[in-house]
């Protein structure tokens, strides 16, 4: 048995469209239930930002999980497979017009992703307030909350119904199968085999 984390949402959805490809069988978890149990899997309906935890105290062996919200977790995880889904960046965006002012002695950013706005910054060595937000992100710069977000961005049109501008790339993001360590070892010929039989179909 394989216990795999799944975001819930359009990461999970596609994933168990990927897994019906590559076993000729349905999976859908049932109206509330977190969890689906078929053929040798079981699925678990997570928060987006919980799969890392889930997977990374074992108490799933596997996860599906945007490279973005790796990189802000910072666990030690393997990185399986790129499913090819998901596909996005995190990007900056500035109200329209506006530059990135790096001569400005402090930048405030709005963003989700904390850590990889603030290792961006470290890097060029300049000061950063980071303002921690859970979603809208593309408001914080219209109301004067920050200078300019982080955020995803995919096609571009939140942030320019919002009028704002993409900004500079910091990292391109898609969502990965990962796998704790420990269950990566015990349980390596059933990752593999899970592994090649989705890979057929990416
Ligand atoms: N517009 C998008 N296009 C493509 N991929 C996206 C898009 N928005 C987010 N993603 C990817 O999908 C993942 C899940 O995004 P989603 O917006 O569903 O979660 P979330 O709201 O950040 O999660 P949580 O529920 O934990 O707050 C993101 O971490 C990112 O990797
Ligand atoms: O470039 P686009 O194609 O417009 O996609 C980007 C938008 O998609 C995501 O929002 P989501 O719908 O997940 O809402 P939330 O993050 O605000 O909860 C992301 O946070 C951006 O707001």
């Amino acid at each position: 048995m394989l216990t795999i984390a799944l975001p819930k949402g359009r990461i999970a959805d596609e994933t168990l469209d990927r897994f019906e490809k590559a076993f000729g069988e349905k999976f859908i978890f049932e109206d509330r239930k977190l969890i689906l149990e078929k053929s040798g899997f079981k699925f678990l309906n997570v928060r987006n930002q919980d799969v890392p935890t889930y997977v990374m105290h074992g108490a799933a062996d596997l996860g599906v999980v945007g490279l973005d919200v790796l990189e802000e977790k910072e666990y030690d995880l393997i990185k399986l497979l790129d499913l090819k889904l998901g596909r996005c960046k995190v990007a900056f965006g500035l109200r329209a017009g506006e530059k990135l002012n790096f001569d400005k002695s402090k930048i405030t950013i709005a963003t989700k992703h904390e850590k990889i706005a603030k290792k961006f910054f470290e890097e060029k060595a300049m000061a950063v307030e980071i303002i921690k937000l859970y979603g809208s992100i593309e408001l914080a710069p219209l109301v004067g909350l920050c200078d300019c977000i982080v955020d995803i961005v995919e096609t571009g049109e939140t942030m320019k119904q919002n009028g704002l501008e993409v900004g500079p790339t910091i990292m391109e993001s898609s969502a990965h199968l990962i796998a704790n360590k420990n269950s990566f070892y015990a349980k390596k010929d059933l990752i593999f085999n899970l592994k090649d039989n989705i890979e057929k179909y990416l």
